[in-house]
């Protein structure tokens, strides 16, 4: 018997409307994810963060949302009360947004800042949930923790910002982490060090991940599969490892964009696009 997805999208739609139009942000989009790293890629405009946002129910007030099914476990993301969803944020689905400024305070030290997400969730003393965040200081790879738990957002590097923003969104051990372009502020090095941090910690937890990215390559490399978004679709999803062996000529036409060491060209080839993809039916 397969076990019951984590989380199931089935027919997935978010429209923007104003007075002269209407934006179809994401079109009958459909996914079942299980306890693995799902990578949803596409190109600006594509629909991935508004899909992520829709799973924690905080899109714009001015979309409109339908879904013949948006479930996590057993709850109805589309019928859940907002204080259920109040419950749910950060306790059972966590989001790592691109850059640590929108998520810490600037004003509060960023070890309480992880203690208070420890007690926003949990039961305990605040000396209980110091020990937590130092814990989780700890596990995030940071060298010396008691120095950075009294350290300002403004005093710690983009790199370590973002460990601290990890801790804070997983201190609670979510079982769906929802991670919107987590290190694309980051230069390549650190950006290795953050991505090894996250997986460890997606790993140890046993939960699922949505790695939302414009980067094929990195998407591929981190993620067990693709969902490859366009214009709001879902053109092809298929294992990370079986990439080569995408039939989607979007695919194919951004692995055919990617620069290779071991084929260097002149020119890189530009994906083409074509209408027709958008009333074909959405790539499972
Ligand atoms: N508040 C809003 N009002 C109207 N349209 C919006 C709003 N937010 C997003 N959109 C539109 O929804 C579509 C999908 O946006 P989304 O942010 O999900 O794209 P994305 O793939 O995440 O792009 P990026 O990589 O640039 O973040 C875009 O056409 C965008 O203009």
């Amino acid at each position: 018997m397969t076990p019951e997805p984590v989380l199931s999208v089935r027919n997935l739609n978010i429209r923007f409307r104003d007075e002269t139009r209407v934006t179809h942000a994401v079109r009958d989009l459909s996914f079942d994810l299980g306890v693995e790293k799902l990578g949803i890629v596409g190109e600006s405009g594509s629909g991935k963060s508004q899909t992520g946002r829709a799973l924690m129910r905080l899109s714009p007030p001015s979309a409109q949302i339908t879904a013949e099914r948006l479930r996590f476990g057993k709850l109805d993301l589309l019928k859940a009360s907002e204080s259920q969803m109040m419950r749910i944020r950060g306790n059972e689905i966590a989001m790592i947004l691109q850059d640590p400024k929108y998520s810490l305070n600037p004003l509060i030290r960023v070890g309480k800042q992880i203690a208070e997400a420890y007690r926003l969730h949990r039961d305990g003393s605040m000396r209980d949930a110091r020990d937590h965040a130092m814990a989780m200081l700890e596990k995030v790879h940071i060298r010396n923790p008691e120095r950075v738990y009294n350290l300002y957002p403004h005093e710690v590097s983009g790199g370590m910002g973002q460990r601290i923003m990890i801790a804070m969104m997983l201190i609670a051990e979510p079982k769906l982490i929802i991670a919107d372009e987590p290190t694309s502020a980051l230069d390549v090095t650190v950006r290795r060090q953050v991505l090894s941090v996250l997986q460890e910690l997606v790993e140890d937890a046993g939960a699922s991940l949505i790695f939302i990215s414009h980067d094929l390559n990195l998407v591929a490399d981190f993620c067990d599969r693709v969902m490859v978004m366009y214009q709001g679709r879902a053109l092809e999803t298929l294992p990370s490892a079986e990439l080569g062996r995408a039939r989607h000529p979007y695919t194919r036409g951004l692995l055919d964009s990617l620069p290779r060491l071991d084929h260097p060209c002149a020119e890189l080839a530009v994906p083409v696009r074509d209408p027709a993809w958008l009333d074909a039916p959405s790539g499972q």
